[in-house]
């Protein structure tokens, strides 16, 4: 097809688009002829839009106020669109493709910005529509040539809808927004009768003591309800019939001498230190012999919550090359890490996204360790300077041990993620960090939509279960706005 050559050349290129849009056979589709386009064009694509808008709502949002700012977004950024202004490489056009994995079936729709596209372009001359439509279907040709890879290459990608949508003002809100559910998918192990116990995961959550048993229990509890098959934690002796008590899910061994724990740690899958641990000087040693356990036995390792105080505290005992290890520094902990690793006062007072992102990046180098920043947007960084980005909506509320929901959940998806043959030690590290901030996140905020301003990190917990098997059975009709990607 030619495009560009003026008014006609829209038109069929309109229906051409359309023909997909309300046809299921895609590509096999006869396109209608263009007399066969209502004359008043504007109204017609106005209600294409609208019922478009009205599918995405049916299928991906649930309440009142995400309807709203999903339609306030996109309506602002429709209409603010200075069109005779706008540098032709900033083009506004917005594009849709829904790919049915399991039939291979591709669709595209073109709709609400063609709506847009036709009321404006129908007002300006045909040159620069011309190039307008060039710069739009170089895009559309993009889209699918990424597509197709990812279909066809990636067998784990099992999402029924890949969105892709650009738009100046909300530009690729949309884009990973399922490949970060899959990224939590494809790191659920199969359950198959030939499993036996431990096969999910034996995971240690070193942690807890008399002020803090709540953090520890979070930590392995979230563990357990994404499918791990055996937790120890281990705390101090007065922690110990406390944590208990919560669950019996959970074996509690008090004490935390390096002799007591060191030699359970061998039938360990992955360690967990920080969550509640207290800052007793006495526990410097036990975290000393633990790094060169780790180092040495290459075990998939987090460090939280007061493990991250130590490190900060003797940052020059830290060691190098400990390839497994993620640290999970909330902003306060971070800031600590920073002023000692890179000797940067004042951390706290950053408030520009960029310039944390580029201080994590530097604390990784210079630390030689992965960084799981915990924030408004989660980021993962490793030392060779990649970074995922996870801003799926979360809770609005900042209640305690939120965090340590991310530092068992991660050190469980390490387990599993490095289980996968395909993955190195970096790619583990992106793909769960992505997969624990997604999940902290998503279930954060289904409570939150639950019980508002009450809300508590055991109303989070209480949502994993329902929010493994909606992934499952991919059920998800509640994903809004997330915004994950890698640099
Ligand atoms: N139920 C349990 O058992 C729970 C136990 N937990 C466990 O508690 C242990 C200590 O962890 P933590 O995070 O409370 O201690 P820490 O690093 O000293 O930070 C607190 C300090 O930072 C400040 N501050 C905070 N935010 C800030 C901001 N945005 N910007 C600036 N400042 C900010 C704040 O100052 P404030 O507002 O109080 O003046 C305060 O001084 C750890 O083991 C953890 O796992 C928790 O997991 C919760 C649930
Ligand atoms: N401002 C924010 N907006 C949205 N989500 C956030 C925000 N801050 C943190 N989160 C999310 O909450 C989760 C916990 O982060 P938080 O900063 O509360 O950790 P923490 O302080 O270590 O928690 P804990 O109370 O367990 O010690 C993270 O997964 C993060 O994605």
């Amino acid at each position: 097809m030619h495009i560009g050559a003026g008014h006609h050349c829209v038109r069929d290129l309109l229906s051409f688009f359309l023909s997909f849009e309300s046809s299921s056979t895609s590509f096999e589709s006869t396109p209608p002829s263009s007399s066969s386009l209502p004359k008043d064009g504007s109204n017609y694509f106005q209600a294409r839009y609208e019922s478009l808008l009205n599918m995405y709502h049916s299928h991906f949002v649930t309440s009142e106020n995400e309807k709203k700012n999903y339609t306030g977004n996109l309506k602002a950024a429709i209409d603010s669109f200075p069109f005779p202004l706008l540098p032709l490489n900033c083009f506004c056009f917005c594009f849709i493709i829904l790919i049915d994995c399991e039939h291979f079936f591709v669709q595209i729709h073109f709709l609400f910005c063609l709506s847009f596209l036709f009321r404006q372009i129908d007002a300006f001359c045909n040159e620069l529509l011309g190039l307008s439509l060039s710069l739009f279907s170089k895009e559309a040709f993009l889209s699918i040539i990424i597509s197709f890879p990812l279909l066809v290459f990636n067998r784990n990608f099992h999402c029924r809808y890949f969105f892709l949508l650009k738009l100046p003002n909300v530009s690729q809100i949309f884009v990973f927004r399922f490949i970060e559910m899959d990224h939590f998918l494809k790191l659920l192990p199969k359950l198959t009768p030939q499993l036996r116990k431990g096969d999910c995961g034996k995971i240690a959550v070193i942690g807890g003591s008399l002020e803090y048993t709540g953090a520890p229990y979070y930590a392995a509890s979230s563990i357990s309800r994404l499918g791990a098959d055996i937790i120890h934690v281990f705390c101090t002796p007065d922690a110990a019939p406390v944590i208990k008590g919560y669950s019996p899910d959970l074996i509690v061994h008090p004490g935390m001498s390096a002799s007591s724990i060191l030699p359970k740690l061998p039938r360990m899958d992955a360690i967990i230190i920080g969550p509640g641990l207290g800052r007793n000087p006495s526990l410097w040693p036990l975290l000393q012999e633990l790094f060169q356990y780790v180092k040495k036995e290459e075990v998939p390792f987090v460090i939280d919550g007061d493990g991250l105080w130590f490190v900060s505290e003797h940052i020059e005992h830290f060691p190098r090359q400990m390839v497994t290890t993620v640290l999970t520094p909330n902003i306060v902990e971070f800031s600590r890490l920073c002023k000692s690793a890179l000797g940067e006062e004042d951390v706290l007072k950053i408030k520009n996204n960029s310039q944390i992102q580029h201080l994590a990046a530097e604390l990784s180098r210079k630390m030689d360790v992965t960084i799981y920043m915990k924030g408004e947007v989660d980021l993962v960084v490793t030392p060779n300077g990649e970074v995922s980005k996870c801003s799926t909506d979360s809770s609005l509320r900042r209640c305690g041990g939120q965090g340590d929901v991310t530092a068992g959940s991660l050190g469980l998806f390490l387990f599993w993620a490095k289980k996968n043959p395909g993955n190195d030690w970096t790619s583990a590290h992106h793909e769960a960090g992505i997969s624990s901030s997604w999940l902290v996140r998503t279930a954060g905020r289904r409570a939150f939509e639950k019980h508002g301003r009450s809300m508590n990190t055991p109303m989070l917990l209480d949502e994993i279960p329902k929010l493994v098997r909606d992934v499952e059975t991919r059920e998800m009709k509640d994903i809004v706005h997330t915004d994950s990607s890698k640099h």
